[in-house]
């Protein structure tokens, strides 16, 4: 028999996995329930549980079962049977004795195969890693870190996989996350981080497979908590949505913002300063005030009577006691909980000095005495955050008192409603509204706190915008993961210390990603003209990616846009992968006619792209966060000319121009803003 190869060898440990992963999943599906569970609730907790295994436990053909191999210098236990070889995939297989087969990832054992470098071998002999054909294993290339002869190369593997086309929705990174990536991804739970990246340096992807190592590393703790994955808008998280069930986590719930405080409906928009003005940190203040506002010191004593008995609070006891309650760090809604009770314990301790001995069922009956709930109902009003929030922008007495010495009368001006709204269903209620609204309720009512949140394209978000995200990792860590020069709305934040603060985490560390993985050389150096003017203090993005990528800037007369751009549709087609037409807002419907015209179909953004529908028309405004592999951009100018300022506008321009794996043509009509007017420099 010919010796079998070191390929054959690494197919048969693949197979022999493969069956115990459908043993695995065997035994799951196979597992007795009767009487398990001491009551049906909990056996359709159990069966649910299972399912969810039973699930995580499926063979996916075409995702490789492991990706890389270590090989330690030395066992790590001497005990352990297992020796010094593991295989590292997404997900722990083990044979019918238990032993291990394939190690998850996320294992304290697998985090050389990220980090272990020449200078750093971290005890490895050996780094394989494997290559696929589909569910085939058909390479592998070797690095013998401890081994100092061999020369460093550069891993052909790795760089097939960064270039491969990309069609469909984002996919997991486990494969080959990087050094300075792997160093966020396992930070610990209790810090937070806060990641500035450039365009396609990774951010979303660690942030996704960072709640992936958590949920690994902490599963208990945060299954009851909660993880929570905040994006842009929805059809971001759609092409986001499908990397952690991917890893086999299925229960980190995703939301934009806006989900996140949505009491109200919203119907209505801002104008850019009356939003910038609500957004402002100062409105929690404001808020603050109005909450407080109904408060009042009694005016008459609370007299309970208890069969023969009258026992009297006097108002300067009734005083006493609501000053205290308002010096409390508590939440508004808690100190009014607390107030009958207070003054039913002055009542009690009258009675006990009288020689009774009431016991705690007599304090409650008191607290709900008529005469006590009177008072209550005087000092401490109950509050409906979205009513108070009406009465705030339709009141302008009621606004001038509360943002007196926070707002100017103009400022005030700008955030009242024209015509106030009869309440608070038939309010056109903004998302800044719906943000005031959640700030209020938070002073009511204290928002539960999730075990971790991740907080994705995080420049764009206003103040008052993070203190809401904050306050749901307020015992819990974030992730915030953003690039200051993609800021496009008028709040953009200046500065990721200033973001920190609003969000309640200053402690954060602040990390920097410069390795870009998306964009091709010659793209990132094009659109890196434009950082000088958007955000001076950036260095531009390096790109990892071996092909310099094609660019094409084509000038054309005005009458003839929209049909070369049509054209250069079709020619991005002919390349395999996905294609993104990429436009200001406002000329969506002229492109989207001359796509039909072309007889080019073409799918809106968080449609899913197939071999089949491969062409997506974005508009400016959503293009964020996505990528194509070849992207073609209408009009540089008028995707400026789309924004209230000129900083914005080149700052869109700059997310625009950051979406192409392959290649990027422009095609314009009306001169280019200036940084891009000397032609691409040639490779
Ligand atoms: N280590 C890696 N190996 C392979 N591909 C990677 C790696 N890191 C990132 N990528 C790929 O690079 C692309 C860009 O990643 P991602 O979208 O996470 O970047 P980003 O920094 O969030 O970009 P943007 O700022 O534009 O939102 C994705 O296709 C991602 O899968």
């Amino acid at each position: 028999m010919p010796a079998r190869s070191p390929l054959d060898t690494e197919r048969d440990h693949l197979a022999a996995s493969r069956a115990a992963l459908s043993a695995m999943r065997a035994d799951a599906e196979s597992l007795d329930l009767t009487g398990v569970a001491p009551n049906w609730v909990s056996a359709e907790v159990l069966r649910g549980d299972i399912a969810v295994r039973i699930k995580s436990l499926a063979d996916l053909a075409h995702t490789p079962l492991f990706f890389g191999r270590l090989d330690y210098l030395h066992a790590l236990d001497e005990d352990d049977e297992s020796g010094n070889r593991f295989y590292i995939g997404r997900r722990h297989v083990h044979d019918a004795d238990g032993d291990p087969m394939v190690i998850d990832w996320r294992a304290p054992v697998s985090q050389p195969f990220y980090r272990a470098t020449k200078r750093d071998p971290q005890d490895i002999a050996l780094r394989r890693r494997f290559g696929y054909d589909g569910g085939e294993l058909t390479a592998y290339e070797d690095e013998h870190l401890s081994d100092l002869e061999e020369a460093e190369k550069s891993s052909a593997l790795l760089q097939r996989e960064i270039e491969r086309p990309r069609v469909g929705p984002m996919r997991d990174i486990v494969a080959t996350i990087q050094p300075e990536q792997d160093e966020i991804v396992r930070a610990p739970l209790s810090g937070s981080v806060c990641v500035q990246g450039a365009p396609g340096t990774g951010k979303t992807a660690v942030g996704l497979h960072r709640v992936a190592y958590l949920l690994y590393s902490h599963r208990e703790r945060l299954a009851r908590s909660g993880t929570l994955v905040v994006g842009p808008n929805r059809s971001f998280l759609r092409y986001i949505e499908q990397v952690l069930p991917a890893l086999g986590e299925m229960e980190v719930k995703q939301a934009t913002v806006d989900e996140l405080v949505a009491h109200v409906e919203v119907r209505g928009t801002d104008p850019a300063t009356a939003a910038g003005i609500k957004g402002d940190a100062r409105m929690a203040e404001v808020l603050r005030r109005a909450v407080r506002s109904g408060l009042r010191m009694p005016s008459e004593p609370v007299v309970v009577v208890r069969g023969s008995r009258r026992w009297r609070v006097p108002v300067y006891e009734l005083e006493e006691i609501v000053r205290e309650l308002q010096s409390r760090d508590m939440r508004y809604g808690s100190a009014r909980e607390a107030l009958p009770q207070r003054i039913a314990h002055a009542v009690l301790v009258q009675m006990e000095r009288a020689g009774e001995a009431p016991d705690d069922r007599v304090q409650n009956a008191v607290a709900r005495t008529p005469a006590v709930k009177a008072a209550v109902k005087e000092c401490w009003p109950q509050v409906d955050p979205a009513k108070l929030v009406l009465r705030l922008l339709s009141d302008a007495d009621f606004l001038a008192e509360q943002a007196d010495g926070i707002l100017d009368p103009e400022e005030q001006k700008a955030v009242l409603w024209a015509k106030p709204p009869r309440g608070v269903k038939s309010a056109r209620w903004s998302p800044a509204d719906a943000v005031l609204i959640d700030e209020a309720r938070d002073l009511v009512e204290r928002t539960g706190s999730l075990g971790h949140v991740v907080l994705d394209e995080a420049q764009d978000l206003s103040p008052m915008q993070y203190r809401a995200v904050g306050r749901r990792c307020s015992t819990g860590s974030v992730t915030i993961l953003g690039d200051i020069a993609q800021g496009t709305t008028p709040w953009a934040t200046p500065s990721w210390a200033a973001a920190l603060a609003h969000l309640g985490k200053p402690e954060a560390a602040v990390e920097e990603l410069t390795q870009g993985f998306r964009v091709p050389r010659k793209v990132i150096a094009y659109a890196s003209r434009l950082l000088p003017a958007i955000a001076p203090e950036l260095s531009e993005a390096t790109s990892i990616r071996d092909s310099p990528g094609s660019l094409d800037v084509r000038t054309v007369p005005a009458g003839e846009l929209a049909g070369a751009v049509a054209a250069a549709c079709a020619r991005a087609l002919e390349h395999e992968g996905s294609v993104g037409l990429i436009a200001a807002d406002a000329r969506v419907p002229v492109l989207a006619r001359a796509l039909a015209d072309a007889g080019l179909a073409h799918l809106t953004p968080g449609e899913e792209t197939s071999a089949e529908a491969r062409l997506t028309l974005v508009p400016a405004s959503l293009a964020k966060g996505l990528e194509y592999d070849y992207v073609v951009l209408d009009e540089p100018a008028a995707v400026v000319d789309g924004e209230p300022d000129e900083r914005t506008g080149l700052r869109r321009l700059y997310v625009a121009l950051t979406r192409a794996v392959s290649g990027l043509a422009i095609v314009h009509a009306t001169e280019l803003p200036e940084p891009l007017r000397a032609p691409p420099r040639s490779w």
